[in-house]
């Protein structure tokens, strides 16, 4: 049997490393990834991963897959969410700056927020549907604690656990973030499909 081969576009390396162990060997497709810097589009998570993946599969003219991260603050209604990026650029995340985020909800007494990751498939032909898969992990921010290699991962520490996600090992980060649990949906569906045919 061929494996076939599916495309996932992202710009971000440390995405793509966790993606690739997240997904190890048990996955009906040969993964291989290709750098493009798409747009940031806007809006609400599901939408913005449609423009995204339609534009990708634009690139690659073929299966692909993409996914766009939120980190949603309860007490302001969810933001940061998908501008997070634009957040974390402006605020300057590598060293003290990222205190930063914690210091956002400074004035409230909710710290809680969640973490959202939303794949999106294309099958490459732009007549068929895009399908999406939702994972989220719940927690709380906090002062900043452990390694600045990834994002507000310092900031983000997961419920029931004393660590941040920068602080605990990528093992543990990768069974309980919201990219496995979005991950875990993808692997299902195409295992699922995979039986069908
Ligand atoms: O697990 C994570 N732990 C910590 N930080 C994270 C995580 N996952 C994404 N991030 C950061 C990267 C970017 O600053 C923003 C999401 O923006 P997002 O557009 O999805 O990512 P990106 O532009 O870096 O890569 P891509 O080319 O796939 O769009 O949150
Ligand atoms: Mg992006």
């Amino acid at each position: 049997m061929t494996t076939k081969t599916l495309v996932f576009v992202t710009g971000n390396a440390k995405k793509l490393e966790e993606v690739t162990q997240i997904l190890g060997k048990s996955f009906p497709f040969q993964l291989t990834s290709t750098k493009i810097d798409l747009p940031e589009y806007q809006g609400e998570p599901g939408d913005i991963c449609v423009a995204k993946c339609r534009e990708a599969a634009k690139h690659i003219k073929g299966p692909v897959i993409i996914e766009d991260t939120c980190l949603c603050f309860n007490a302001l209604g969810g933001m940061p969410g998908p501008y997070i990026k634009w957040f974390l650029d402006k605020l300057k995340p590598e060293g003290k700056c990222l205190v930063c985020l914690h210091k956002l909800l400074a004035g409230f007494e909710d710290k809680s927020a969640y973490a959202l990751c939303t794949f999106a498939y294309s099958s490459g032909d732009p007549d068929d549907k895009i399908l999406l898969f939702e994972g989220r992990t719940d927690g709380k921010i906090v002062q900043p604690r452990g390694s600045t290699d990834f994002g507000w991962d310092p900031c983000f520490q997961p419920d029931s656990f004393k660590e941040t996600f920068a602080e605990m090992k990528k093992e543990t980060k990768n069974s309980i973030s919201h990219r496995y649990r979005a991950l875990e949906k993808v692997r299902q569906h195409f295992s699922q499909s995979n039986k069908q045919r």
